[in-house]
């Protein structure tokens, strides 16, 4: 029997301890506010990342902060990364914005490195900007620090279900910037055995057959793409195994979603398993909620200290 693994837990226990220090905030007069800046024109791309931001915007509205939603998509191509380049910097230098988010992927014409660089990294939501990065590279504490929401909160989930990562094979299939990367690193700092499987791997199949725990971050259903799909299936996985879904992309043409793992098939071989739906998403968005506090946070100490004037 396949045990389920929810995020509204983590979801809720977020948002209460957001609601408090929103409250704390509050008395040295800062109000946490997110803004999220949107892209992408892919028809696909702009239906998900949409509906992704208005969901982290009203979570955020919900513990008493502000959200704004930036949408550059009709910026024409070639003028669209010095337009996001000016707005991150208005950004930076708003003292009421205390963090930022920009939504991946964003369409391969932008210079997304050059967007990251600009970002001021006390107010980076993701901890995308190049030294937040790094940083990753030595050591994390999950409690504590600015981390990619999404891979902190997969780790969160395998602790709160009792799930040990040391001495595991796993398996991550994806590499990007957002999930696989980071995430990749991180377990290998909690000890694990681990691989990454992606486009150009020579072979995928045996890798995910005898791994412990499979993470899937591809976001490439076969229903929208025919280049590189990918779904997780039943048959690919050996009894038993643990199993997290990331991946999913929303057609915007018929609204409906469509998933890296097909849960039904995987759910009869798997211990463990996020659903679709309730899983990896809402644990992600309890980190957005708690890693923008802490930005806030940040901001806060910036904007009393240079309120501070000494003799
Ligand atoms: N710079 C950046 N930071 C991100 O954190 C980021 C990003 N780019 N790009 C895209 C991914 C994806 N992501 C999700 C957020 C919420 C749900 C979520 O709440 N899902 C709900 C269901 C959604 C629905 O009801 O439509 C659930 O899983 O139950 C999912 C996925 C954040 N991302």
């Amino acid at each position: 029997m396949v045990t389920w693994i929810r995020g509204e837990g983590l979801h809720r226990q977020a948002k209460e301890w957001a609601r408090e220090h929103v409250k704390r905030l509050e008395e040295v007069g800062i109000t946490p506010k997110l803004a999220i800046i949107l892209l992408n024109d892919d028809p696909v791309e702009l239906a998900t990342q949409r509906r992704f931001a208005s969901l982290k915007a009203r979570d955020v509205r919900e513990v008493g902060g502000e959200a704004e939603i930036y949408e550059l998509h009709d910026v024409p191509p070639e003028r669209r990364t010095k337009e996001a380049l000016r707005l991150i910097e208005s950004l930076n230098k708003r003292d009421d914005v205390t963090g930022v988010i920009i939504q991946k992927p964003v369409p391969p014409f932008v210079d997304e490195r050059a967007l990251f660089a600009a970002l001021s990294p006390e107010k980076d939501v993701d901890a995308l900007t190049p030294d937040n990065k790094k940083r990753l590279l030595d050591r994390f504490d999950l409690d504590n620090d600015v981390l990619p929401c999404t891979p902190a909160g997969i780790l969160e989930l395998f602790r709160m279900y009792g799930i040990e990562i040391r001495g595991k094979d796993v398996v991550v299939v994806g590499k990007g910037e957002l999930v696989g990367k980071p995430l990749s690193v991180m377990l290998m700092q909690l000890d694990a055995t681990v691989t990454v499987l992606h486009a150009l791997s020579k072979e995928r199949e045996p890798y995910v057959k005898r791994a412990d725990i499979v993470i899937s971050a591809v976001g490439r259903p076969p229903e929208i793409y025919r280049d590189n799909p990918w779904r997780l299936t039943g048959e690919m996985i050996k009894e038993g195994v643990v199993v997290v879904g990331v991946g999913g992309k929303v057609d915007p043409i018929s609204g409906k979603w469509h998933f890296d793992v097909d849960e039904k098939s995987v759910a009869e071989k798997a211990s463990y398993l996020t659903p679709n739906i309730g899983g990896v998403g809402l644990a992600t968005r309890a980190r957005v909620l708690k890693n923008l506090i802490r930005t806030s946070y940040q901001v806060a100490r910036l904007v009393v200290s240079s309120r501070i004037v000494g003799p």
